[in-house]
């Protein structure tokens, strides 16, 4: 039995950074990982898609290259092993480099393998059996695999083997036109592949506003993106060069690959929680208090795991307020974080905070300022105006509720507004600042200025 300090399971988001900060003061960290080291971000979420988007996206400028007087020798071609390589050494460069620092780290021991509890505080790698009174759990989640007729019949790919691929497809066909299924289909839409999305909601990205949902499907459908909303009755079957994919109401489509993107699992199932009496909510999430402490004490999960957030920006903030809380003596708590995110469509989407539909009905007296990008200089000035900017205030507290930016640079500038709501400043605070011409920001003081009553 080895006995440690701390034993970390997974090298995503959180892990690394919690073991790196444990191991420095002092204390024995055992960390296990029993895939890539950098977990989904690194190696087939953030890091490969981002990548894919700067490619897709320079083709899609390359493709309007006239309208901005700039003449190329030909038509934009697409070289997708090179796309990919250029893909692949992104993520290795992040992923070697985390490795090399894990292996290398002072007071950690770095195990290659998949860890499972064998009871509270006692776990085992590889058959080695392992004992540590703090415990935190970075396991992460995987693609879901809806229940769908004919889909043990045919091949499917996920976001990991679809990154695999040596030969761009003829025809992607993609189920769920949500954030992982959207990036997706712009960036092999853009780089030759023809698209179709069928999603089961009447709409695309069914979280968001419905004005955000109509106008990506109006921008991506300008691109030559054929989309099924309201799908039913959908069922798959083999077909000579793919996929035959079938849905009430509309002709069969065939299709060369087939892309499942219908949202994500934890990874919990095989990690032997009920030997330590660690509980799992009804889809399997680790349940966590506000300090992500699992039922059982000397216990954590962070990251996807715990439901408490999907991305990597929230498993990073779940390291430093467990690492805070314990190792810092603060008190810090998942429900101070005011969600955000965004689609890294290309114009990408920016969001904090509430829809205006969740802001109404969480009882708020909604006041909302609207401006299409058509009306923002720097985006006229770019060629690049569809879109639009929302922001959501309480009429009473003059605190700002949540805001959407569609449109060029959306991603960055929406964080105007997510500070000036963490900090807890009432819009007018924003509204005084004087912002860089000419930029998306500059617009955000001017929205503010322009608040009208929500539509009843
Ligand atoms: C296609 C795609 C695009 C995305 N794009 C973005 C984006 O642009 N921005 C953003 O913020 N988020 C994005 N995300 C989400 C983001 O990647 C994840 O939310 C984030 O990686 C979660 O981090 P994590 O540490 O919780 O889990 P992970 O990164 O999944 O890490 C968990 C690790 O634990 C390991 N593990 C699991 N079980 C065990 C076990 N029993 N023993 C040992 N090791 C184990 C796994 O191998 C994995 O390495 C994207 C996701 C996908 C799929
Ligand atoms: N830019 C980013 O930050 C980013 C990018 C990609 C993924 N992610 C993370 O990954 C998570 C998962 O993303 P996702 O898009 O896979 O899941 P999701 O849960 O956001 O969306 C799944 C979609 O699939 C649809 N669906 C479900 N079953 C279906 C079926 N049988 N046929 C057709 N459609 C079906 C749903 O209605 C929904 O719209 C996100 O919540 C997000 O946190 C983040």
């Amino acid at each position: 039995m080895a006995n440690f300090d701390a034993i970390v399971i997974g090298a995503g988001q959180a892990g690394p950074s919690l073991a790196f900060r444990l191991a420095a003061t002092g204390r024995r960290v055992a960390l296990a990982e029993r895939s890539a080291v950098g977990g989904t971000c690194v190696n087939t979420g953030c890091t490969p898609t981002k990548t894919l988007v700067a490619s897709a996206r320079l083709a899609q400028l390359a493709r309007r290259a006239a309208e901005y007087g700039i003449e190329l020798p030909g038509p934009v071609g697409i070289d997708w092993p090179r796309v990919k390589a250029r893909m692949d050494a992104v993520v290795a460069r992040s992923r070697d480099g985390l490795t090399r620092a894990l292996e290398e780290a002072e007071n950690i021991t770095f195990l290659r393998g998949h860890a499972r509890f064998t009871g509270p505080h006692a776990m085992e790698v590889n058959g080695q059996p392992l004992r540590a009174p703090w415990i935190f759990l970075d396991v992460g989640g995987r693609a879901a695999a809806p229940p769908i007729p004919g889909l043990e019949t045919v091949p499917w790919l996920t976001n990991t083997t679809l990154l695999q691929l040596e030969t761009m497809p003829r025809h992607l066909a993609i189920l769920g036109g949500s954030y992982i299924g959207l990036e997706f289909a712009q960036v092999f839409r853009r780089l030759g592949a023809e698209v179709t999305v069928l999603e089961v909601a009447p709409r695309l990205i069914p979280r968001e506003d419905e004005e955000v949902s109509a106008t990506i499907r109006d921008m991506l459908e300008a691109e030559g993106i054929a989309f099924h909303l309201g799908a039913k009755g959908l069922s798959v079957a083999p077909a000579p060069e793919g996929v035959a994919l079938r849905l009430e109401g509309a002709p069969k489509i065939h299709a060369s690959h087939l892309l499942l993107a219908t949202g994500r699992r934890p990874n919990t199932d095989s990690l032997g929680l009920e030997a330590a009496g660690i509980a799992r909510d009804a889809r399997g999430f680790i349940t966590v208090d506000d300090e992500l402490q699992t039922s059982v004490p000397g216990i954590w999960a962070l990251g996807e795991c715990n439901g408490r957030g999907a991305f990597t920006h929230t498993a990073y903030n779940d390291y430093e307020i467990v690492a805070a809380n314990l190792l810092d003596g603060e008190a810090r708590r998942v429900t101070d974080r005011l969600p955000c995110y965004a689609l890294f469509t290309d114009p990408p989407l920016g969001r904090v905070g509430m829809t205006e539909r969740e802001a109404r009905e969480a009882g708020h007296e909604v006041l909302v300022g609207t401006r299409p990008m058509t009306r923002v200089s720097r985006a006229v000035e770019k060629g690049e105006t569809t879109g639009f900017m929302k922001v959501m205030v309480d009429a009473e507290s003059k605190r700002i509720l949540g805001a959407a930016i569609l449109g060029t640079d959306g991603d960055e500038a929406v964080h105007a507004l997510l500070d000036v709501m963490q900090a807890k400043l009432p819009y007018t605070a924003l509204q005084r600042t004087v912002h860089i011409h000419p930029t998306v920001s500059e617009l955000i003081p001017t929205l503010l200025g322009e608040l009208k009553p929500a539509r009843p």
